[in-house]
């Protein structure tokens, strides 16, 4: 195996998908995703993912529908937690998976056996593609791809939300930055019963820093797989057909070379992205046509929580009760846990 922690290369790695290299696959993800459908998730079916995912996830959709429903789920969420003595935002997101593929397969054949009755949601899609002439997808991948978005959507946005807490809790600076901006689009909003919109999101420029910031620290995805599919000259080297290629994003991201002082949690860094070198070496989501199709919407959503903690609970929007310590092994984790008990303002 051939692992990269060069930018470039990597680059070069991700235009060249279907080409000199196809996407690959740890053995671990066919237990977490299903073999078969690991190995089905190139051709047809990625085209499906990646159509649905657009729908879903593409710039209408994300502003006209998926904002406000992710704004009150965000204040429910938060108000759960703060009614509660405290809560543990370790993320516990690697058991679910029994679980989730029992709770998709009922849901799947429950929504099968009523094609006609719309719930107007991802399951619909899966129905109507399933029910059609010539699906491109069969029942099993449909349960798979359906368990596997949600487990993606927990070992990504989870780890970022609680790495959140741990660093505004510790830079105090940032926490107040972040809570003037978000507080400013309350104070400017005409109309006080509207929600946040798209306008007000993109006018977040602090807020944005620092989702790249987390990002950049958090590397969910520790490792991007590659196989060549025929040998392949990089840099003076041969790398022969059939081998895997470990793109290292984390490698890159903490390296001093691309980011000085890799290790401190300084959103203002991202002030510098003008100078084009913060960005270029910023690959969180990938590139070319494997990259994230939930990109915006990750975005969207860790800016969503930020707003929603920092100005509807107090100036310390929480305090911690137990654990807290960071471990980075592949990615970064909470060893003795970390709870805390959100406070509402008032
Ligand atoms: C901070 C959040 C996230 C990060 C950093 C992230 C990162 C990535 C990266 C690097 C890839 C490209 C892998 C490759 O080139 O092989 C990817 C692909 C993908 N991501 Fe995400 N992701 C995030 C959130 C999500 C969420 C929330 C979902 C689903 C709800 C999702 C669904 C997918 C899917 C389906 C693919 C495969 C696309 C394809 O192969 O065509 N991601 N993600």
């Amino acid at each position: 195996m051939v692992v990269s922690a060069d930018p470039e290369v990597n680059r070069f790695i991700f235009q060249q998908e279907g080409k000199l290299f196809r996407s690959w696959y740890l053995e671990t993800a066919n237990i977490i995703i299903g073999e078969k459908t690991i190995d089905e998730f190139n051709g047809t079916a990625q085209k499906f993912v990646r159509n649905f995912m657009s729908g879903l996830f593409g710039l209408e959709c994300l502003k006209k529908e998926l904002l406000p429903e992710l704004e009150k789920h965000i204040e429910d969420s938060l108000a759960e937690w703060s009614a509660q003595p405290d809560i543990n935002v370790n993320d516990s997101t690697t058991d679910g998976k029994k679980n989730m593929l029992k709770i998709m397969s009922d849901l799947l054949r429950r929504r099968l056996s009523e094609p006609y009755k719309k719930h107007g949601d991802l399951v619909d899609i899966m129905v109507k593609e399933l029910k059609s002439e010539k699906p491109t997808i069969n029942e099993e991948f449909a349960i798979d791809a359906l368990s596997a978005l949600l487990f993606t959507s927990f070992v990504t946005l989870s780890p970022n939300l609680s790495l959140a807490f741990k660093f505004l809790s510790d830079n105090p600076n940032v926490l107040k930055t972040l809570k003037e901006e978000n507080e400013a689009i309350l104070i400017n909003r005409e109309d006080l019963s509207s929600g946040f919109t798209w306008q007000e999101y993109k006018s977040l420029t602090f807020t944005i820093m620092v989702i790249n910031e987390l990002t950049r620290m958090s590397n969910v995805t520790p490792g991007i797989f590659r196989k060549t599919l025929t040998d392949v000259q990089v840099n003076g080297y041969v790398i022969p057909a059939g081998w895997m290629v470990m793109m290292s994003p984390m490698s890159i991201h903490l390296n001093p070379i691309f980011f000085q002082d890799p290790l401190k949690f300084n959103p203002w860094r991202w002030l510098d992205e003008s100078k084009g070198s913060t960005l270029k070496n910023f690959v969180p989501f990938g590139l070319g046509i494997r990259a994230c199709p939930a990109a915006e919407f990750s975005k969207l959503f860790m800016a969503l929580f930020l707003h929603v903690l920092v100005t509807k609970y107090r100036r310390s929007s929480w305090k911690k009760t137990k654990g807290g310590e960071v471990s980075r092994r592949a990615i970064i984790t909470f060893p003795n846990g970390y709870q805390i008990k959100v406070l509402p303002k008032t």
